[in-house]
């Protein structure tokens, strides 16, 4: 069995782990605690408000433990609000979060929440098959630096991203029933012989 955490402080972190426990070999965990941190093999960290879930990670001193993790090469997932957690830099705002991607989000990229859309396309590197797309308030990568695999572009924009153990979507791929990314994180914790 393989632990993989799901950053429960705010946002769509119920859905995660929904998915989660539908793939064989895998025991969803909530992450709440920096003890919680300790037991997982891979970390999601949900969509939300990256503001809100940013503030939390720094009143619970949870940011140092986290860096220390990922950049020790434990693989984590970052979708939408966890996309923009992830970044080095976030157009037109002053600070970023985590800072460990070498990418610049754009907040709110697409418009309000009147604006937010779904969508399909096949992306190979997680499946042969279309994979439904939700986009909520979604971010995406105004740029993206040399060390970044593009792993999905929608109307040019890039939407999907992975530099080494580190991956992140502007969508929500809980949000649908399709199991590719669920799938294919999994593997990336597998892969490096992470299970606890
Ligand atoms: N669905 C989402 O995670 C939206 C992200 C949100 N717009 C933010 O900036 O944090």
């Amino acid at each position: 069995m393989v632990n993989i955490g799901v950053l429960a402080l705010q946002g769509s972190f119920r859905e995660h782990l929904y998915m989660l426990s539908r793939i064989e070999g895998v025991n969803p965990c909530e992450v709440k605690t920096i003890a919680d941190l300790k037991k997982v093999s891979g970390l999601i960290l949900p969509g939300g408000e990256s503001t809100t879930i940013g503030k939390l990670l720094r009143d619970f001193e949870f940011i140092e433990p986290l860096i220390q993790r990922i950049t020790t090469g434990m693989p984590v997932w970052g979708t939408c609000a966890g996309m923009i957690l992830l970044a080095k830099e976030i157009v037109d705002e002053e600070y970023c979060h985590l800072g460990l991607m070498d990418i610049a989000v754009r907040r709110n990229a697409y418009g309000s929440q009147l604006d937010s859309f779904n969508t399909a396309m096949i992306i190979p590197r997680v499946s042969n098959e279309e994979v439904p797309l939700v986009f909520i308030r979604a971010p995406w990568v105004e740029r993206a630096g040399a060390n970044v695999d593009i792993v999905a572009t929608l109307n040019d924009r890039i939407i999907a991203v992975q530099q080494e153990n580190m991956l992140a979507t502007s969508f929500h791929p809980e949000l649908t029933q399709d199991l590719s990314f669920h799938k294919y994180f999994a593997r990336m914790i597998m892969d490096k012989g992470n299970s606890i």
